[in-house]
């Protein structure tokens, strides 16, 4: 029997209820609340631009580099329209940390819920934002979010809705990286024999302004060959100042889309209490300076309560790989001071890159505030990825139990949903790996691995484990941080821990009180991080590495769960692969 709009009826009444419902009583309800549909016609090309003062090409959004910056409240639904100008490559955008309930084709990842738009085409993004929150956007197809394919989504609570804290005013910050290779180039060395890695990134971004050729803090530096910038704050890199005023708290809304870098960030003289982390709220705590990786976003409250003559650093360096990539600034500008005022000291010194006890320290204080949903107590499933770095007939790889994803031609939305046997690698993936005699603190003894596109078909409803165990890469005495993001779902994060993850001696350590909900988590050098989610959202979901180039080289894997009760999936995104040509066939 279908189903329209979640019932089930007998046929005629069912249809004239259904028209009803859809068209009368939700946008109704919709008006009522206050909701609204938001509507944005987007067109993404390239455009010739200078991020860090070096003109470039980006991947802009309607002329404008980071893209436009979408707000909305609770509720409201989002319609992008988006068109594709881009003369030679196919796009998508995910909306990152929005769960697309009930609407997993809108989820932007290709070859997952969607095929890629074509140059030319136009592809119609309509989700509701369930949650609010500090989110962003970006391209999810090769590396176009390296190319500078995101932007800001900014999700306010309902009408008459209160945040559990209080704040003045609103700064919002997306951090990025950037490379003065393009990023095709970039590509093709991941996928060349020998390798080439595409390296540090030359400059870190803020709001998609940074500065290479000089430094705004120069004349704090004992590096004499470093000029300071004349900006006149015009110029597409001029930082965007940050202007507050004295004795006012300010909510910073941070997201990293960064493509590798892994960042802190700290304001000279100022502490900052964390107040949100991917869309949740946790317990309030305050510190120096914060991490913050790739597909993470947080909010934090700043105190103006420092010497009001001055200006302040904002500055954000890069943790957890060995940094040549200098510090990306801006100024915190106490009005009524002149914003080319510039601070009296050097901006605030980033920990030491592998003060991993630092990055640890931060993580652990980061739990659930009191009202949050707790995770069900027990788990139906538990799945053991082991990240490795991997060969593949002489091409480097990510591998998860020794299986590196490559994405199937045909969307699994579709191939899942319609039923093709063919278009995907049927057996499940594998669910551990041979713990008992992998040593994770040492270059696998083994390093082949293979190519897959199986897929964890999840039970409905069911509750899922996963334990992300992180190993030695190819070389001696690496292992390096990698940021997991789920699609779909919020998880909860139950611990950290060092070296293997045992059930006997773990499994009582995991925190099933308080643990935060997120959607992103990291693995630290050789330890294991625990999560539980409850696949109750029908449709196909990635989790994968943050770090852009590691998905390229397979670090991701594909969960599916309830496709069954989608009623009917718009053929818009699914006109490519096997569905592409089920759809001609219909037509002729
Ligand atoms: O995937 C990666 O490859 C390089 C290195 O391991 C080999 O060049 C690196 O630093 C990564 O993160």
């Amino acid at each position: 029997m279908g189903t329209t709009c979640g019932l089930t009826i007998d046929p005629i009444y069912r249809y004239v209820r259904a028209l009803v419902i859809c068209f009368i009583l939700l946008p109704c309800i919709q008006l009522s609340l206050g909701a609204k549909t938001r509507h944005f016609k987007w067109e993404v090309e390239y455009k010739y631009w200078s991020p860090d003062c070096i003109e470039n090409i980006v991947m802009a959004i309607n002329g404008q580099f980071p893209g436009p910056t979408i707000r909305a409240k609770v509720g409201d639904t989002i319609n992008v329209e988006l068109t594709n100008k881009l003369s030679t490559e196919g796009v998508v955008i995910h909306w990152h940390g929005i769960h697309q309930i009930g609407t997993p084709w809108a989820d932007g990842t290709a070859s997952i819920s969607q095929c890629a738009i074509n140059p030319g085409e136009t592809y119609n993004y309509r989700f509701k934002v369930d949650k609010p929150g500090t989110y962003f956007y970006h391209g999810h197809l090769g590396m176009q979010r390296s190319a500078g394919l995101y932007g800001s989504l900014i999700v306010d609570l309902a009408e008459g809705e209160k945040e559990p804290f209080y704040y003045d005013g609103e700064l919002n910050l997306l951090l990025s990286d950037w490379w003065h290779k393009n990023t095709h180039d970039q590509e093709i060395g991941l996928f060349t024999n020998p390798f080439r890695w595409v390296g540090e990134s030359q400059s870190l971004l803020i709001n998609g302004r940074g500065q290479y050729n000089c430094s705004l803090a120069a004349k704090f530096s004992s590096n004499t060959s470093i000029s300071q910038c004349k900006l006149r704050g015009t110029e597409q890199c001029a930082p965007k100042i940050l202007h507050v005023l004295p004795n006012k708290t300010y909510r910073l809304r941070l997201a990293s889309a960064t493509s590798l870098a892994s960042l802190n960030l700290a304001i000279g003289n100022h502490k900052m209490l964390v107040v949100e982390a991917d869309g949740n709220y946790v317990q309030p705590f305050e510190v120096d300076d914060l991490d913050i990786y790739s597909g993470e976003s947080y909010s934090v409250l700043l105190t103006t309560n420092q010497d009001p003559s001055n200006n302040y650093w904002l500055s954000i360096g890069v943790r957890g790989r060995l940094p040549q990539t200098p510090q990306g600034l801006t100024i915190l500008n106490y009005k009524p001071n002149s914003a080319s005022k510039l601070p009296i000291s050097a901006p605030p010194i980033t920990p030491v890159w592998n003060d991993y006890n630092h990055s640890k320290a931060f993580t652990n204080k980061i739990l659930a505030l009191m009202g949050t949903p707790k995770p069900p107590v027990n788990h139906d499933r538990r799945i053991i990825l082991l990240n490795t770095q991997n060969k593949i007939n002489g091409y480097t790889k990510w591998a998860l139990n020794n299986v590196s994803l490559v994405l199937p031609p045909t969307p699994y939305l579709g191939s899942i949903k319609y039923g093709f046997k063919n278009a995907f690698d049927q057996k499940n993936p594998p669910e551990n790996f041979d713990s008992i005699n992998y040593d994770v603190t040492k270059p696998p003894v083994n390093p082949n691995s293979t190519y897959g596109n199986g897929v964890y078909m999840l039970g409905f409803n069911t509750t899922v484990d996963v334990i992300l165990q992180n190993a030695n890469a190819l070389s001696a005495n690496v292992s390096e941080i990698h940021p997991w993001h789920l699609h779909g779902h919020d998880f909860w994060v139950l611990g950290y821990g060092d070296g293997k993850f045992s059930a006997d001696k773990d499994e009582k350590k995991l925190n099933l009180k308080n643990p935060p909900l997120r959607n992103s988590a990291i693995i630290f050098p050789y330890g294991w991080t625990a999560l539980r989610f409850v696949a109750d959202n029908p449709g196909v979901w990635a989790f994968h590495c943050h770090i852009e180039p590691h998905l390229h080289m397979g670090m991701g894997v594909v969960f599916a769960e309830g496709v069954d009760r989608l009623s009917t999936i718009p053929n818009e995104g699914l006109t490519c692969g096997l569905t592409g040509k089920m759809f001609s066939g219909q037509k002729n």
